[in-house]
């Protein structure tokens, strides 16, 4: 496997990796015994490599929050704190808004990846921008995100990216927020910090978060960056830092979800069944064990796993992050479609009506020139429902039979009932929710990710 060879020889230079042969106690070259993925494998290697190092859990976190009350300030500030306790490595601001353009303009416009730890943590940092422009850098940046820093400047209180960012936050799926209240040098007064403080408590409740229970911390990204007034500044990192460890919790991780996967490909190999093929999203899946194929029909339907497949190679289980073919006891080729989901029985339903919250894309982010108003119907894609076959899929279907179905899903969109006003258009640079109706059921649950696509755009 030479990939495999090349790829791990630093870390066996390093010494951190012994290159064994396969044994039944050692999962890992266990799997580059079975055939698997090479690039999975040395995945794995480098998760080990970075886990010799650290052993701490891994949490995505970031800022948030209206443009110019400080967030990439904090973010270096962090940096700088942590490093000075040997937990990173300090950035400094031009370090984290380096393009051109943004050193010219002082603001962020692509989201920084920024790394650090704590003595019980490390965390992946994204710094996004504030400025409305760039609000789709911003919904990328926070949906990978466990848990967000809301910075706001004591000295305007909250903005509508504020109030903008906390909802989006919400809908992609951030479940915890911490709040940092900047620029506490530049405010005299104590009655102000406490009205911030207070209406940023009631925002939090509106959108769904816990107002009353969420860390707020008062201090100066610039004065911890500076090293001025600890009392404002590195002290408060330090707070801010301990909320960060407390109040958001660790994910729970892939692998420890139900089971599911969804359908890319489906074959049928002669004298064994149907085998449906996919990426699996989470979880872990053992041979001999019973699954419901949900999805594209009104019922799920019940099967055994009999036999499971990764790379051509028999094994006894798929897990999260594999490519794997499942082989399905009992189920008709025809039965099977792409876009449905194997999932644990019982842990996921079907659905055709359900409330999206959506970001339409504007002209130059390659969306539409124009608005919409709603019975808007373009195509959605649901992870693999609405995609097309690869070219080469198409070609092999035609040389071995194997069968995979163009579905185009259409979608249509309303307003929510209730709306004041149905006629009301919706521009590209919107954000907005609406429901969505979809001709035949897909396995669906809340914070479920999708795209929407009109002529290929
Ligand atoms: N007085 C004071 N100024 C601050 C503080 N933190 C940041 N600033 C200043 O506020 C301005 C904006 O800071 P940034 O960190 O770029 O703000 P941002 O939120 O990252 O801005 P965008 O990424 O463009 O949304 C800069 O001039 C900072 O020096 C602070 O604690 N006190
Ligand atoms: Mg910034």
């Amino acid at each position: 496997m030479p990939t495999f060879a090349r790829s791990v020889a630093p870390f066996l230079r390093a010494g951190r990796i012994a290159l064994r042969r396969p044994t039944a106690s050692n999962p890992l070259l266990e799997a580059i015994g079975r055939g698997q993925n090479a690039v999975r494998v040395v995945d794995t290697c480098r998760g080990m490599a970075v886990a010799f190092q650290r052993k701490k859990p891994h949490i995505n976190v970031g800022t948030i929050g209206h443009v110019d009350h400080g967030k990439t300030t904090l973010t270096a500030a962090i940096t700088k704190v942590q490093a000075e306790k040997g937990f990173a490595n300090f950035l400094e601001y031009g370090a984290i808004d380096k393009a051109p353009e943004e050193r010219k303009r002082g603001i962020t416009i692509s989201s920084a990846h920024i790394e650090y730890e704590t003595e019980n943590r490390h965390y992946s940092h994204v710094d996004c921008p504030g400025h409305a422009d760039y609000i789709k850098n911003m919904i990328t940046g926070a949906a990978n995100m466990d848990g967000a820093i809301i910075v706001v400047a004591a000295s305007d209180g909250q903005m509508p990216q504020t109030r903008e960012h906390l909802l989006l936050a919400r809908q992609v799926g951030v479940q915890k927020i911490v709040v940092f209240v900047n620029k506490v040098d530049a405010v005299e007064d104590p009655e102000m910090l406490e009205l911030v403080e207070m209406e940023m408590r009631e925002l939090l409740s509106t959108y769904g978060f816990e107002g009353d229970e969420t860390p707020i911390i008062m201090g100066s990204a610039l004065c911890a960056l500076e090293g001025r007034r600890p009392e404002l500044g590195v002290e408060k990192i330090n707070e801010l830092l301990k909320a960060v460890d407390t109040w958001i919790p660790e994910p729970v991780r892939d692998l420890d979800k139900p089971f599911l996967m969804s359908v890319e490909e489906v074959f049928s190999i002669q004298g064994r069944g149907t085998v449906a093929s996919g990426r699996v999203e989470r979880g872990v899946l053992k041979k001999d064990s019973d699954v419901e194929l949900v999805g594209k029909g009104p019922t799920p339907i019940k099967s055994k796993i009999t036999d499971i497949e990764t790379f051509k190679k028999s094994c006894d289980e798929s897990r999260a992050g594999d490519n794997s073919g499942l082989l399905l006891r009992g189920v008709k080729r025809e039965d099977v479609k792409r876009g449905m989901v194997i999932t644990k029985p019982g842990t996921v339903t079907a659905h055709k009506k359900f409330l999206v919250s959506m970001y339409v894309l504007t002209k130059e982010e390659g969306g539409r020139h124009t608005g919409f108003h709603e019975n808007y119907r373009p195509q959605i894609y649901i992870r693999t429902a609405g995609e097309s076959p690869s070219l080469k899929t198409t070609l092999l279907e035609n040389k071995s039979g194997l069968l995979t179905s163009r579905i185009d899903e259409a979608a249509a969109f309303h307003w929510p009932e209730g709306t004041a006003d149905p006629s009301k258009m919706i521009m590209p640079g919107d954000n907005v929710e609406m429901v969505c109706d979809i001709n035949n059921p897909l396995a669906l649950e809340p914070g479920q990710r999708f795209n929407v696509r009109e002529g290929g755009r």
